[in-house]
């Protein structure tokens, strides 16, 4: 865990706040956190509610897994020391955008509860939404996307979720989604009306 390093810093309020962001776009700023295994289906989903939320006027961003690995966090590997690095240093990210008024999708495998619940404390009370993208290891298997698990089968990956490294389901996701029986549309519909019953998106139709 980093500690803060620097002294001598003062935190600086502007005279804008999230609620003022917030009415402008006509949306809440939140944290929607999908977790799961390897090809569960986080980005698929996470990408299928970006476009719709689009179509409904709201403004939202996926923070994804890979794409953050090639930059911000190029530096990280896949211990559990830099997993919880990872997921840090995205929770951030994610409480920054969040503040701008941004729906923030992320999906990141986070396989720890304790890393998952640090995100979590970083928001206040219903802004930070934890989604279990459920499938079993077996199917996630076999779909096999990336031909990762073969790798990870073969001792060509190390400590690779699932296979030689832990995963920890959450106990209390806001919502939970089977993508082995529901589609990618039908589970992105369930995270659209989840929304919109908490007036995160007010009655489905954002501002713009
Ligand atoms: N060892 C190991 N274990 C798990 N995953 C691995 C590993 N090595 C590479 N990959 C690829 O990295 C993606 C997971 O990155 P994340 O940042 O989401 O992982 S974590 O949250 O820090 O655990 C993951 O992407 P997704 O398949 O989208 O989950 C894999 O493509
Ligand atoms: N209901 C579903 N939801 C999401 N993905 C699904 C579903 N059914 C099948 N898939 C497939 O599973 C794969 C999931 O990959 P991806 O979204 O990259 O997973 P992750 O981001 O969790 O690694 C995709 O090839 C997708 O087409």
């Amino acid at each position: 865990m980093a500690v803060q390093k620097a002294s001598n810093i003062v935190w600086h309020e502007g005279s804008v706040s999230k609620k003022d962001r917030e009415r402008f776009l006509g949306q809440k700023g939140v944290v929607v956190w999908f977790t799961g295994l390897s090809g569960s289906g986080k980005s698929t989903v996470a990408r299928e509610v970006e476009a719709r939320l689009l179509k409904l006027g709201c403004l939202s961003y996926v923070l994804d897994g890979d794409n953050i690995r090639f930059g911000l966090n190029n530096n990280l590997g896949f211990s559990p020391e830099d997993r919880a690095e990872n997921i840090r240093r995205v929770s951030h990210v994610a409480r920054l955008f969040a503040d701008a008024g941004i729906i923030t999708l992320t999906a990141f495998i986070s396989p720890y509860r304790a890393d998952r619940e640090a995100a979590r404390a970083l928001l206040g009370p219903g802004e930070f939404i934890e989604i279990y993208v459920r499938c079993s290891l077996e199917e996630c298997e076999k779909r096999d996307a990336k031909g990762l698990y073969k790798k990870a089968r073969a001792g060509e990956i190390k400590e690779f979720t699932g296979i030689s490294a832990p995963y920890e389901e959450p106990l209390s996701p806001e919502l939970v989604l089977e993508t082995e029986r529901e589609t990618p549309q039908e589970s992105a519909e369930k995270v659209i009306r989840f929304l919109a019953d908490r007036g995160i998106i007010s009655k489905g139709v954002c501002r713009h």
